[in-house]
Order: C-alpha cells, then sequence, then structure tokens
C-alpha cells in the first residue's frame, strides 16, 4: 500500500503543493497554462536558465520509455503562468544519442508556446545554424545568447538588433550565472507570447 496516495490517487504532498499554488491551479483547470521549452548545445546554460526563471516546485521524471530525466517548473510573469521544460543538451535536430532524441520528441510533441534556443555568447556563430533550422521546422524560437560575462571579459561585442534584423527573431543577452538579463528575458518572453495569441 501507498502510505501517501489517498483514494483518489493523489499523493499527500501534491495536494499541499497545489494548495500553496493557488494562482496555478487556477490556471491549469482553465488550460491556460503556456509552455517554455529550454533548448541548446550542452553545457550553456540552459539548467541555470530554468533554475532563475522557475521556483520551489521543480518536478523531475524520466522520459517515458528512456534513463533521461526531464525537468520541469513553473514560472510567473506578471499574472501569466507558464510551465517550463528543461531539455538535455542536443548538437542537431538529426539526433544520434538517446538524450538528442528525447530533446526532439520534447519539440515535437510538448507543443511549446515558445523554445528558447540557448547560446553560449563566445561561440555564437557555430550555433546559428541550429537557430535557423529550429525557425525552419516552423518552432516559435527566441534566441538567448547567454554567458555574456565571459564574452565581454573576451571583448566581444554583439549588436543585438542587427542579428534580431538578420535572423528575424527576438534575441536577448544573458549572463544567467549572474542574473543578468533574466528580467528582460521574461519580459520578452510575455511579449512574444501575447504578440503570437493575438
Ligand atoms: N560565466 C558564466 N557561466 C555560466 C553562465 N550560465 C551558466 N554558466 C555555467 O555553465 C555551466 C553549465 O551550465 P548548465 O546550466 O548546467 O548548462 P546546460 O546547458 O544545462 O548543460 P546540459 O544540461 O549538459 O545540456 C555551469 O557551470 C554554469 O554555472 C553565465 O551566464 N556565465
Ligand atoms: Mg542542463
Amino acid at each position: 500500500m501507498n502510505c501517501c496516495n489517498n483514494s483518489n490517487g493523489k499523493s499527500f504532498f501534491d495536494k499541499i503543493l497545489r494548495k500553496d499554488r493557488g494562482g496555478i491551479k487556477q490556471n491549469e483547470k482553465q488550460g491556460l497554462k503556456k509552455k517554455i521549452l529550454l533548448v541548446g548545445t550542452p553545457n550553456v546554460g540552459k539548467s541555470v536558465i530554468f533554475n532563475r526563471l522557475t521556483g520551489a516546485y521543480v518536478t523531475v521524471s524520466n522520459y517515458p520509455g528512456t534513463t533521461v530525466e526531464v525537468f520541469k517548473g513553473t514560472c510567473r510573469i506578471g499574472r501569466e503562468i507558464f510551465e517550463v521544460v528543461d531539455t538535455p543538451g542536443m548538437y542537431s535536430l538529426m539526433p544520434i544519442t538517446e538524450e538528442e532524441k528525447v530533446t526532439r520528441n520534447l519539440l515535437l510533441n510538448e507543443r511549446p508556446d515558445i523554445v528558447l534556443h540557448v547560446v553560449d555568447a563566445k561561440n555564437i556563430e557555430r550555433m546559428l545554424s541550429m537557430t535557423l533550422q529550429l525557425k525552419e521546422a516552423g518552432l516559435p524560437v527566441m534566441l538567448v545568447v547567454n554567458m555574456m560575462d565571459e564574452a565581454l571579459q573576451i571583448g566581444r561585442k554583439i549588436d543585438f538588433e542587427k542579428l534580431e534584423t538578420l535572423i528575424d527573431i527576438p534575441v536577448v543577452g544573458t549572463s544567467a550565472a549572474f542574473n543578468k538579463g533574466i528580467e528582460l528575458l521574461r519580459k520578452r518572453v510575455a511579449e512574444y507570447v501575447k504578440k503570437r495569441a493575438a
């Protein structure tokens, strides 16, 4: 017998967490929760951004049929609640590893309202081809140029306005490890999702 499940199959902890998250529960009920997917190559700072965006309520589960862990959390921007999904690093949309297959499946099946493609500002030119692949796949993509602190240290400057015009998607610079640019990221995510829904 499971000590933590009641007759409805809901765990004791689930009930407590949902009680604490009144607003979130309300939005879930109404099916209003929008979805943010974080993707990018390994080690670019996806999980740091995930942690900056989400609060304490994070769940981790194995992607069905695999041993790959997927983290999900929620993020409140203004009155809107978003579900945030942190995906395993991938080098290409043509998956080779189990992790890459999971990320590809999440991109295809989760129907994200916004895909945050996180790249390393130091190697941005090598990473933009994936941004364009995501865009060409019809995904609602925004580019997050992370590790701006390290890029600036080596004298790299990025003209965000020009980049936005060139690739025709929103671009935000962050130094997630130092919590820089995260507020702007939240703002632009909210604007983007609102604009798409209009
Ligand atoms: N200097 C600097 N380091 C950062 C920044 N963001 C993340 N890091 C560091 O980069 C490393 C990788 O960050 P993660 O968030 O684990 O990267 P990830 O993209 O989730 O990596 P995978 O899960 O392996 O795909 C960690 O040591 C972070 O502390 C940043 O803006 N500046
Ligand atoms: Mg990670």
